[in-house]
């Protein structure tokens, strides 16, 4: 048993020092595990440290990397903004731009179509000058054929023109009466105008008495080419005249006389009231425009529409007084109170008159017509305060002369158209020269002229038979020789004053009137340049 006993206490004890060894093991091993446990905290302290202090480097590169992703996103978000607006102007733009495109193509094919249209129109242009052309060509022979023919008719024109002319009688009267002048207030003649349409006739009454003493009315009768009452206007009187400016352009030399007493309206036919002033236009003359500025517009302007046919004028003018049988210059330089006055002298050769050292001006235009006139006129207002109404005393006689030649026919012509205005043709007992001297030689003077006019008319119409032309008896008809006679056209305007008091002075023109009407000169010949 003990022994049991002590086996078992042994075994016990085994047992016992076993789990010592066993308890001091495992203390060991927790002591171990402790320290193992310590060590694995303070690890895990130190790791949680380390975690911490990671997590701040982590954190803070955390935030740092989500600063500059921040910024990087916001300079993103900037630059996509900018992109944006980038895509959304290009994309209005290109919108505007497809609109503008579509517009454009639009535009191109309607100008496309345009140009299909034009260039069709083109080729129908192409095809109408074409044919045109073909036309003109056509049209420009026929004119050719017409120019020729026309110029046949022209000469055709002008030779029928001159030879009714010549039936007519070249040396033509007009009898005009003029209205009575409302300041006047004097009583009226017994005038009468038989058959107005015709208007060639005048018939004068005169109150008289027979052998038997008893109260008596003579009728005096005269026939002319045109008779104008106080009612024809200055257009009415042209009119009648103005075919005679032709003649003028077809190389016939033209005489107009204005014949009558002292304010029967001799300067009122043939001036009228005022010559156009300078800005006048060739296209008009007023109504109260005379003879000469009428013929001045008429010739200047046929001779601008005889261009076309070939035709190229020149005219030259110059503006003769004469006074007591002595020529003055209007236009020359000398003084006109001078009392050695310059001498002119009278020459013809070759059929054409010249006055030596008289003014004769190339005249392109009517306007250098008009101021001639005027020039010569404020000339002889001088003289006229010298000489006391020394413009019905004298006559004035402006020339024209016209030469032409025609480039495409070789035809020229050379011709003058005289207007004259004659000195009052009243009686020497009417004139008023009394006893004056200076007034008588006037009379005398006048007298002379028209007398040697009448003689000189009466010469011609006698013809051959009368042998010779007295046309050296004045310096009137000396002058105007080559105005008168068989070579010329010559037109006498007799001017009558409708007053009671003037009725002898009226039959008296009438009378001279009819003595030059009577009277046929021979046919007029055309002035060539070259004779
Ligand atoms: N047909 C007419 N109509 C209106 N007035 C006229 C007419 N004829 C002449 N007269 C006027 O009569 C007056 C005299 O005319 P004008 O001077 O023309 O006469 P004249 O014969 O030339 O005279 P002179 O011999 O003195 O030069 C002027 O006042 C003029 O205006």
């Amino acid at each position: 048993m003990a022994a049991l006993f002590d086996r078992e206490r042994a075994n016990t004890e085994a047992q016992m020092a076993a789990e010592q060894q066993e308890r001091k093991k495992y203390s060991e091993r927790v002591t171990q595990l402790e320290e193992s446990l310590e060590e694995q905290k303070r690890l895990a302290k130190e790791s949680k440290r380390e975690v911490g202090r990671r997590r701040t480097l982590f954190d803070d590169e955390m935030a740092q990397l989500r600063q500059a992703h921040a910024r990087e996103k916001r300079a993103w978000e900037e630059d996509l903004d900018r992109e944006r607006n980038t895509v959304r102007a290009l994309k209005d733009s290109m919108a505007q731009n497809s609109t503008a495109h579509l517009t454009m193509e639009a535009t191109n094919s309607a100008l496309r179509t345009e140009v299909q249209r034009l260039q069709d129109q083109l080729r129908e242009s192409q095809q109408r000058t074409a044919d045109v052309e073909a036309e003109l060509i056509k049209q420009r022979e026929a004119v050719v054929e017409i120019e020729g023919e026309l110029r046949e008719a022209e000469s055709l024109r002008r030779k029928l023109h001159n030879e009714i002319q010549e039936l007519r009688g070249n040396i033509r009267v007009f009898a005009r009466m003029r209205p009575a002048l409302q300041h006047q207030g004097n009583s009226l003649a017994t005038v009468r105008f038989p058959n107005p349409k015709e208007a060639r006739s005048i018939e004068i009454l005169s109150a008289g008495e027979s052998a038997t003493g008893t109260a008596t009315m003579r009728t005096f009768q005269f026939d002319f080419d045109h008779v104008f009452g106080p009612d024809a206007t200055q257009r009415d009187v042209f009119d009648e005249v103005q075919h005679l400016m032709q003649s003028v352009l077809d190389g016939y030399n033209t005489c107009v006389f204005a014949y009558g007493q002292t304010g029967s309206g001799k300067t009122h036919t043939l001036e009228g009231s005022g010559l156009p002033t300078a800005n006048y236009e060739a296209s008009s003359v007023s109504e109260g425009a005379g003879l000469i500025p009428r013929a001045v517009q008429m010739l200047f302007a046929t001779a601008e529409a005889l261009k076309d046919k070939g035709w190229s004028y020149d005219f030259s003018g110059s503006m003769l007084e004469i006074y007591n049988e002595t020529i003055n210059d209007l236009l020359g330089k000398a003084d006109p109170k001078s009392t050695t006055p310059v001498k002119h002298e009278i020459q013809h050769e070759k059929g054409r008159t010249t006055v030596s050292d008289a003014v004769v001006l190339p005249l392109s235009s009517p306007q250098q017509v008009f101021a001639l006139l005027s020039r010569a006129s404020a000339r002889r207002s001088v003289a006229a305060t010298l000489m006391n109404e020394r413009s019905s005393r004298s006559h004035s006689v402006f020339t024209l002369r016209v030469r032409g030649s025609n480039s495409t026919t070789m035809e020229s012509c050379d011709a003058t158209l005289s207007l004259v205005d004659l000195a009052g043709s009243e009686r020497l007992a009417n004139s008023g020269s009394g006893d004056d001297p200076r007034r008588l030689k006037e009379a005398v003077s006048i007298n002379k002229s028209l007398s040697s006019l009448a003689d000189v008319i009466a010469a011609l119409g006698q013809g051959k038979a009368a042998g010779h032309v007295p046309y050296r008896n004045s310096t009137l008809t000396w002058l105007l020789k080559n105005s008168l006679g068989g070579n010329s056209k010559t037109l006498m305007l007799t001017s009558l004053s409708p007053v009671a008091e003037h009725l002898g002075e009226t039959v008296a023109s009438l009378r001279f009137a009819k003595l030059v009407n009577g009277t046929i000169i021979g046919t007029a010949k055309k002035v060539r340049a070259s004779e």
